[in-house]
């Protein structure tokens, strides 16, 4: 662990759900065809069931429910939701209890399908955004208080300054693997849904290697809220771990594709180039947006000479948009 992250984050609390470092992989086909040098951090190896950037933010969100006492766990999230499944999947394997409440069509299909195989108990609303879903959740935890239980919720993709340490102390094995393989990243790459990610990386960075940029992929709707979202939970984050007057620095582009959700034919061909080039299997959701868009700006010199691009997992969404994937190719 980067000694100057160890300190700042040896305070919180924290269970080991990842039992290894993720590897850095040069992708030497890809890095031929952009004309720069292309490193993909393997955070879909985190291990924890469909692995993925979760599983960072719950070492820290699940450490911190086990000394609150908590008994059991909600979230939220659509009912495709990676965050979900995984939370459901490191509760129980906590020995917490865990209530999911998802939002939009109860289909059989990855990560929903998952939640049912594992017996995790879900409730699924007609919810229009996560603020609503939220209301339900807290609704939830009321019914649970009532029947003398310790609820401990857990907000929209972990996006929480607790949470975000997750990518503070990732930021730390980037620096030090860094380090070890002599390469000083221009940019780190990364797709932005609650934000979480993005703002532990900026935090992380901007403590540890100002000169790399942290550069988030919004997959779902974007604008100007999308980009304070993400300033606010840095700032706190930054605050929280007791750093001051930290010089953050968001950079946030929108490869959404116009909704969230939306499948494209470019995010189905980058799959394919990904997996055929390299055999790293990205994401319809998140991950095969934000390469796309990393390829866009590289090719365009935008994002330097060495870029890292952070896998955060997502697999169960090729199962769950399967047909509409293949209906591009
Ligand atoms: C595979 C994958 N990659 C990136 C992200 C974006 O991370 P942040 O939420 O930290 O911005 C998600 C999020 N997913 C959410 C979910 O409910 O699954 C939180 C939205 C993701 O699942």
């Amino acid at each position: 662990m980067h000694p100057k992250v160890q300190s700042l984050l040896s305070k919180f609390p924290r269970v080991e759900l990842i039992p290894w470092e993720t590897p850095i992989q040069y992708l030497p086909n890809i890095s031929k065809l952009v004309g720069a040098d292309i490193y993909v951090k393997r955070d879909d190896l985190t291990g924890l069931g469909i692995g993925g950037n979760k599983i960072r933010k719950l070492e820290y969100l699940l450490g911190d429910a086990i000394i609150r006492k908590a008994d059991v766990i909600i979230t939220v999230g659509a009912v495709h939701s990676n965050h979900a499944f995984v939370t459901g999947l490191a509760a129980k394997k906590l020995g917490f209890d865990v209530v999911l409440v998802l939002r939009g069509k109860e289909e059989l299909r990855g990560n929903y399908l998952l939640d049912k195989i594992m017996g995790i108990e879900t409730r699924v609303y007609e919810a229009k955004d996560s603020f609503e879903l939220m209301k339900y959740a807290e609704e939830v935890a009321k019914e649970l208080e009532e029947k003398g239980r310790k609820p401990y919720i857990i907000p929209v993709g972990g996006a929480s300054p607790v949470g975000t340490l997750g990518y503070v102390r990732a930021s730390g094995e980037i620096a030090e693997q860094g380090n070890r393989i002599g390469v000083n990243f221009d940019s780190i790459v990364v797709a932005t849904g609650s934000g979480g990610t993005l703002a532990g990386l900026s935090v992380g960075l901007a403590i540890l290697r100002k000169e790399t940029r942290a550069i988030g992929m919004a997959v779902g709707k974007f604008g100007e809220t999308m980009v304070n979202k993400v300033e606010e939970l840095a700032k706190a984050t930054g605050e929280f771990i007791g750093v001051k007057n930290l010089k953050l620095k968001i950079e946030l582009y929108d490869y959404s594709f116009g909704e969230y959700g939306k499948i494209t034919r470019e995010v189905a061909e980058t799959i394919r180039l990904v997996g055929t080039k390299e055999g790293v299997i990205l994401d319809p959701v998140y991950t095969g947006k934000a390469f796309y868009g990393l390829l866009d700006l590289a090719k365009k010199g935008e994002l330097g000479e060495k870029i890292l691009f952070i896998h955060t997992g997502g697999i169960s969404g090729t199962f769950h948009y399967g047909d509409k994937i293949l209906s591009f190719l």
